[in-house]
């Protein structure tokens, strides 16, 4: 996949006043997007990022009234724990996503439990290729996305050059490049750039300064959310008051 870096088509950015407002929004953009692709090409694909912050949008999103059976579910990036997991990026977004008649077959877990790390993340490429066709075309038609308190987005952690990873769509990031996090599974850069929207979640004051940084110019490697400017289909940054400097 080429990784052209132009700006955005589209970049808004929506500072919520609430918690409660920040969720209905998310959801909202969420289920625009996925329909949007739906009514244009009959079906939907979404990927999940984890962390604390996305799991009241994806509960408000389950409240939607959706095609539920032409969607299927992703991931951005996944820990080295097993589904049921409290730490497990897929556990928490299937219990957020519980109330929704989503066909289990829909779900794609990263299994970056998986003790060949590179095999399991090798077998999730080879998932993407299978569902989408051709690799120039894998674009998922939503993305959510976080900025750790760290700059780090997805699995890619600063200074650790695995932005830099351009020869696969996913990657099992070893435990030396995650640092204190333990071995990850996370799609990579080029992966993340095709997205057709994403949605970049960021709540909470510990995210101000991280968030300048990911939206100022520099090095990717230094801040790897970063990344997110190079997004080519819509971006909409979505904050609360205390991440935007407001609270
Ligand atoms: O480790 C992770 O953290 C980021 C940010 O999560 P947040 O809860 O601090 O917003 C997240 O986007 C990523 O998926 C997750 O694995």
């Amino acid at each position: 996949m080429s990784t052209t870096r132009t700006r955005p088509e589209h970049e808004e950015t929506i500072i919520a006043h609430d918690d409660g407002e920040l969720a209905r929004l998310g959801a909202e953009l969420l289920a625009r997007a996925l329909l949007e692709a739906v009514n244009a090409r009959g079906c939907a694909r979404i990927a999940l990022s984890g962390g604390g912050t996305p799991g009241p949008t994806y509960a408000q999103l389950a409240t939607y009234d959706l095609p539920w059976d032409v969607i299927d579910w992703f991931w951005v990036d996944e820990r080295a724990v097993p589904p049921e997991h409290d730490r497990s990026n897929y556990g928490a977004a299937r219990r957020a996503l519980a109330a929704a008649p989503i066909p289990e077959a829909r779900f794609h877990r990263m299994e970056a439990e998986d003790r060949d790390l590179p095999a399991a993340a090798a077998r999730y490429d080879a998932l993407l290729r299978g569902q989408f066709g051709i690799a120039s075309a894998i674009a998922f038609d939503a993305m959510t996305l976080g900025i750790g308190d760290d700059g780090h987005t997805a699995s890619l952690f600063p200074n650790m050059g695995t932005v830099a990873i351009a020869d696969r769509l996913v990657a099992g990031i070893p435990a030396d490049r995650t640092p204190g996090e333990g071995p990850r599974m996370t799609l990579t850069t080029p992966v993340i750039h095709h997205a057709r929207f994403a949605l970049m979640i960021v709540k909470g004051p510990a995210k101000r300064d991280p968030l300048k940084a990911a939206r100022s110019p520099g090095s990717e490697d230094e801040v790897p959310s970063r990344i997110a400017q190079g997004i080519q289909g819509r971006l909409c940054w979505l904050l609360d008051r205390a991440a935007a400097g407001e609270g």
